[in-house]
């Protein structure tokens, strides 16, 4: 397919020219985060959100600057809060959660149909505390406290990475691992189910099915991904995934590639990132040890191979000699180990050899120009505190295909 030829939507690579992206500023939801509730809420401190905010304003002005249409997800949020069958969704959905109780339930439900479009999308996003929401005459929130949460926020949603990935001409609103975070996909579900813009596009995966995260699918190359399996990400949901895409017809081949079970490898993303054709920023160590099962379409079952070393697997199924990689810092373990935490490896290419990184990496970014790559760089002292860099920020839509 030529460039011209490709669908408006649609991501067949991590680094094809980016033509378009979801992102999330960041608002009254990191507002509600505090010393007692910032662990549970997958947040490593308390952000001072201005400045989180002018973070994330800086990042997407370096898109804009790039020619890449930003798109907002409150606004499309809102946008199709306009439609009464989104409502009723969306409405229905937040009454019907069991610790709320029927009373409340049924009175959150008729407070919510009362909200304009605006202030829905807000207090879906924000949360809504006892004392926001008013009386009640549940025993439910005769016992709560006055800052409790009837909604639970969710700060989590600038991380639009997560809840919804394209693969090929199709989209997959996905199914998240972490409590805190699993109603973002009633969000992203509203916005690709009810939005004109996304009327016609074919939808993969439904937060139903086993668990798998947007952070942990790298499209390595046109028909090939490769899928981080650990705390986000389970064999299942690879497996599912395998199977649609290979129906499809869009993917050739999966590779699933264990990761530790840990915070600072929480997807695969953490861990690499791909800033070329067939060049990947990745933490030393990983490059050493990471392995991958090789999936692939065996009539209408899947096979599988291996494991075997994960670079070796990926340089095979793209179908190049091998992966070139940068790294960050082989011996400076310390300085590496600080990087991988801070996002180091968690860029955005916007085509390839151009990426988006966090200022702060130095080393790593010094690494990465001197081979040849454009660094953007942007910063991110408070946007850090959520664990995720520029690629976890953004969810790409539209990528100018590398397919030919
Ligand atoms: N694609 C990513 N690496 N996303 C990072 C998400 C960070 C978020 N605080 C979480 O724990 O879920």
């Amino acid at each position: 397919m030529s460039a011209d030829a490709a669908p408006a939507y649609g991501v067949d690579s991590e680094v094809g020219r980016l033509r378009s992206v979801m992102l999330h500023r960041p608002g009254g939801e990191l507002r509600r985060l505090t010393p007692r509730n910032n662990g549970a809420l997958l947040f490593d401190g308390v952000p001072w959100v201005e400045r989180a905010q002018e973070e994330h304003d800086r990042f997407a002005a370096v898109l804009l600057e790039h020619g890449v249409e930003v798109l907002y997800l409150s606004a499309l949020l809102r946008e199709c809060l306009e439609f009464d069958e989104a409502r009723e969704a969306v409405t229905v959905g937040v009454a019907a959660d069991p610790r709320l109780g029927q009373t409340l339930g049924r009175e959150l439900a008729a407070y919510l149909s009362g909200l304009e479009p605006e202030r829905l999308a807000a207090v879906l996003i924000e949360g809504l505390t006892k004392e926001e929401f008013g009386p009640s005459s549940s025993l439910r929130h005769r016992m709560m406290r006055a800052t409790e949460f009837v909604i639970d926020p969710l700060p989590n949603t600038m991380f639009t990475r997560d809840s919804s990935v394209w693969i090929g001409d199709a989209v997959a609103v996905t199914s998240l691992a972490m409590p805190a975070r699993r109603r973002e996909t009633t969000l992203t579900g509203i916005v690709y189910h009810h939005h004109p813009r996304f009327a016609d596009v074919p939808k993969l995966y439904d937060p139903s099915l086993e668990h798998l995260e947007g952070g942990d699918v790298l499209a390595l190359a046109p028909g090939v991904l490769a899928v981080g399996v650990g705390e986000r990400t389970t064999p299942a949901g690879v497996e599912r995934l395998a199977r649609k895409v290979f129906e499809r017809g869009t993917i050739r081949t999966v590779l699933a590639v264990p990761i530790a079970q840990r915070r600072a490898t929480m997807h695969l993303d953490t861990v690499c990132t791909m800033v070329d054709r067939d060049r990947m920023v990745i933490y030393a160590p990983a490059a050493q040890r990471l392995e991958s099962y090789t999936i692939t379409p065996d009539g209408d079952r899947i096979a599988i191979e291996g494991p075997r070393r994960f670079l070796d697997a990926a340089a095979d199924a793209i179908g190049v000699e091998r992966i070139e990689i940068v790294h960050t810092g082989e011996r400076d373990v310390v300085t590496a180990e600080r990087e991988q935490w801070d996002d180091g490896n968690n860029t955005l290419a916007l085509s390839p050899g151009v990426a988006v990184a966090y200022e702060r990496n130095t080393v790593t970014n010094g690494r990465l120009e001197r081979a040849g790559i454009k660094v953007l760089t942007i910063p991110g002292s408070e946007l850090g505190s959520g664990r995720g860099g520029p690629r976890c920020m953004s969810c790409p839509t539209s990528r100018e295909t590398l397919a030919n």
